[in-house]
């Protein structure tokens, strides 16, 4: 019987609009299946849906409910109960594994076993006990270091021993450590602007060096300049003899920052441990990596604190002076050839102070070339180092021996108190303070320019040239000054070794065998990202709560409809039968729920990086592979953002009762987290620390309102901007959404009217699944670029 279509009264015309259909206005008149009953063709007859079916409003034949839906007896929706289920078994489980984890950190604090390298130490031990030959000159073996050349208290420590032997071990290539040469080395990072100017000298391998200066004098720069970390402007650095590039030999060097650039989340043991298994030789067995960093934490005193968190200046565990043994401690089980240390004793106290700087002097023993920023050092500390750069406005003032520079001073006219520290002295003068220290008036104006000229003019001259009088040994404080041809200071001469070719390729080879593989490098950062997040316990549930809120939220703005989100023109021959449309509330669903996503995934996703930048440098620069470390990371938060979707997906599903699938839901859910995840870690490196979440919110937000839901797509595209619109993540999830929640409903509507209404593409679901993992992985890609890149410039 077709359609007959009674003329509308004002009555039914009321009806129709309000409550969404007109009650059958005469026996002619049909009218669409109830919700909760389904018509058979022939459409005479109006059955109830049974249990365990549901017949959303205009059903033909029941459908069927999921496995463990609720659809009691004339259900118009089905809710689907098995992911909520399986959420609150995943959850318990979570809690269980939560509770165990205390109880076992608990029962690892209790047992504090008594611990020694020695006990762990099997195999290695072995080996180690061939002694090796070093790279020092003179030619000598750790054994005779041992022996000979270190304090008797720390050569009868037998952690210090084993430490010995395995740098002496790690270090040996064909009897050549590093040594540097520079000439004329300039910084201006802006025209007028010199950092450094005309330095000049040579450190040899195994040589000690202190830099001091006034702050701002330049020390870090000249450091980071001869690391390769910065770029000199002007003038040349040669390495062991040969022009080069230091960044190239990353592997090799190690570098104490100024700053304490350690994780937080874990322990002191952790730290030291993940720098000694990225960057020791991969043939090394973890049994012996774990003896080696024994024997560190030992020598710098931190065994008693090995097993608590390193913490950070809000929520300090270990103190301050400990962080900065955990810093050095990283370096030292990298075995550098070189090692540069900024400000290694600043905050420290003056025992500890001294017996990491004696423990430097005996790597230095081995052959490691030593450069250390230090400002104030102790008298004993100071004479521990054996020459001493002095910087002032960027130019040298003083290089040499640290045993001729109170001489130096003393011969151009300065009166050294001899119960003063000459360090503290010598920081005076060359600082422009040094009045009270001499009687001549010259040296009152400009006195710092005035030393930089006096010792461009005398270094010219060779001021320590054996028929140089001036430096009478009377005038030297402090000190033995003896003029022995091996005090001869090193920059005014050139350095004696040049590396051979054979050389070259030991050291190669040797740069070659050091640092894990690259999977095993991943492994250990996606490892060490997954403590930390276990650690942070506290935003983790945080963060898996916001989902499940955000998704309750949504859910419940739609359970009011009953699952009944989408109201279209029926299709012919009952087009003129159809009630008030509704394009709007499936496509509004999809915009809410992105901006959810958006709000609770784009503030953590910034600290993903945002707050792990200085770590990232300082492990690339120490040669840590970049990619290693960014696709570790990421693996590691794909369980976090798979956790929050789901609590998301299931809270949303259950109250909002939408047609699609819940996989499907869930996929879409997934994928628009992982984008949001990828666009604010690319937001929290570009953008201040305190900036980045306000801004990746925002961010997200962008991104939802560009989802094509108002203004429509179908306005978008008469503006022809179609195409910016599809940049945006947000509209292919939109349209997954509508395109699924819809598509259920195509033996009642005409959807084509519904797709040239939204503008969505409808049938694309997998289309759609593929683009949003496409702009999700540019996005990362994006912030691996930008993380390399700003790497690279800092
Ligand atoms: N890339 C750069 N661009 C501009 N200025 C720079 C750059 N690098 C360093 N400077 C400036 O050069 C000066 C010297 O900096 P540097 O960090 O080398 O001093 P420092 O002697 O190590 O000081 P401190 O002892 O206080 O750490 C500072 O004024 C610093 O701001």
């Amino acid at each position: 019987m077709p359609p007959q279509f009674c003329p509308a009264t004002p009555e039914c015309q009321a009806t129709r609009y309000s409550k969404g259909k007109c009650p059958p206005q005469g026996i002619y008149e049909p009218v669409v299946c109830d919700a909760g009953y389904y018509c058979p063709p022939g459409g005479k007859r109006k059955l109830e849906c049974e249990k365990g079916t549901y017949c959303p409003m205009g059903s033909h034949q029941p459908w069927k409910c999921d496995f463990g839906a609720i659809c009691p007896p004339k259900s118009q929706r089905q809710v689907v109960t098995v992911p909520f289920g399986f959420l609150i078994a995943f959850d318990l489980m979570l809690g269980i594994i939560v509770v165990i984890g205390y109880a076992v950190s608990a029962w690892r604090k209790r047992r504090k076993t008594a611990y020694s390298p020695i006990a762990n130490l099997k195999e290695g031990a072995d080996e180690l006990a061939d002694d090796v030959e070093l790279i020092s000159r003179p030619k000598r073996s750790v054994t005779t270091v041992l022996e000979n050349e270190v304090d008797e208290d720390l050569s009868s420590n037998p952690d210090f021993k084993i430490f010995m032997r395995f740098i002496g071990k790690l270090i040996k290539t064909k009897e050549v450590g590093l040594s540097f040469e520079f000439d004329d080395l300039q910084f201006e990072p802006k025209p007028g602007k010199k950092i450094l100017r005309n330095v000049s000298g040579a450190i040899d391998s195994g040589s000690m060096w202190a830099i001091m200066g006034g702050s701002g004098a330049g020390k870090s720069t000249f450091v980071n300049v001869l690391m390769g970390k910065t770029k000199n402007t002007g003038g040349s650095i040669k390495v062991n003899g040969h022009p080069k590039d230091m960044s190239k030999y990353k592997k090799l060097i190690g570098y104490v920052p100024q700053d304490d650039i350690v994780l937080p989340e874990l322990t002191v043991r952790e730290n030291i441990l993940h720098s000694a298994r990225v960057r020791l030789p991969m043939t090394w067995k973890d049994r012996d990596i774990q003896a080696f960093v024994d024997s560190v934490i030992s020598c710098i005193g931190l065994s008693h604190v090995q097993h608590s968190l390193v913490g950070d200046a809000n929520k300090p565990v270990i103190s301050g002076g400990q962080r900065k043994r955990v810093s050095i401690g990283m370096e030292l089980t990298a075995a550098p050839m070189a090692i540069f240390l900024d400000e290694p004793t600043s905050g420290l106290d003056a025992t500890s102070a001294s017996s990491i700087m004696r423990l430097l002097r005996a790597i230095t023993k081995l052959g490691v070339t030593t450069i250390t920023i230090i400002h104030q050092p102790r008298e004993q500390i100071f004479h521990g180092f054996d020459n001493l750069l002095l910087l002032g406005n960027g130019s040298e003032i003083y290089a040499g021996p640290t045993v001729y520079a109170s001489a130096y001073f003393a011969s151009l006219g300065f009166t050294l108190p001899t119960r003063a520290n000459p360090a503290d002295t010598i920081m005076d003068i060359i600082t422009g303070n040094g009045r009270e220290y001499t009687t001549d008036p010259s040296w009152t104006e400009r006195p710092v320019d005035r030393l930089i000229e006096e010792w461009r003019t005398r270094s010219k001259l060779n001021p320590f040239d054996d028929d140089d009088m001036s430096l009478a040994p009377t005038a030297t404080l402090g000190s033995t000054f003896e003029s022995s041809p091996s005090l001869r200071p090193a920059l005014s001469r050139p350095v004696s070794i040049i590396s051979s070719p054979e050389q070259e390729h030991s050291l190669l080879q040797t740069m070659k065998k050091r640092g894990a593989s690259w999977p095993a490098q991943m492994y250990y950062c996606f490892k060490r990202s997954i403590t930390q997040q276990v650690r942070n316990k506290g935003s983790f549930f945080f963060e898996i709560g916001v989902g499940a809120l955000a998704g309750g939220i949504i859910g419940l703005s739609a359970f009011a409809a009953k699952g009944q989100l989408f109201r279209g023109l029926y299709l012919k021959p009952f087009t003129t039968l159809s009630s008030a449309v509704d394009y709007q509330s499936v496509s509004q669903i999809g915009l809410l729920g992105g901006m959810a996503i958006g709000l609770a995934a784009s503030a953590p996703a910034v600290k993903v990086f945002g707050e792990e930048k200085l770590i990232f440098n300082r492990e690339v620069s120490s040669g840590h592979s970049s990619s290693a470390y960014y696709m570790g990371k990421m693996l590691s938060v794909l369980p976090r953002i798979c956790l929050s979707s789901l609590h998301f997906s299931v809270f949303m599903g259950i109250l909002a009762t939408p047609l699609m699938s819940f996989n499907q839901m869930f996929a879409a859910n997934l994928l628009y987290f992982y984008s949001v995840y990828g666009l604010a870690s690319c937001i929290g490196m570009i953008v201040k620390r305190e900036d980045g979440p306000l801004l990746a919110v925002m961010a997200s937000l962008i991104i939802g309102v560009l989802g094509g839901v108002a203004p429509p797509l179908s306005k978008v595209k008469q503006w022809n901007l179609e195409g910016l619109w599809r940049m945006s993540p947000g509209v292919w999830f939109t349209e997954a959404y509508v395109s699924q929640n819809l598509l259920p409903l195509d033996y009642l509507y005409m959807l084509e009217v519904a797709s040239a209404q939204t503008g969505f593409k409808f049938g694309q679901y997998n289309v759609d699944m593929w683009i949003l993992l496409a702009i999700g992985s540019i996005y990362r890609v994006f912030a691996f670029v930008l993380l390399v890149t700003m790497a690279r410039v800092r």
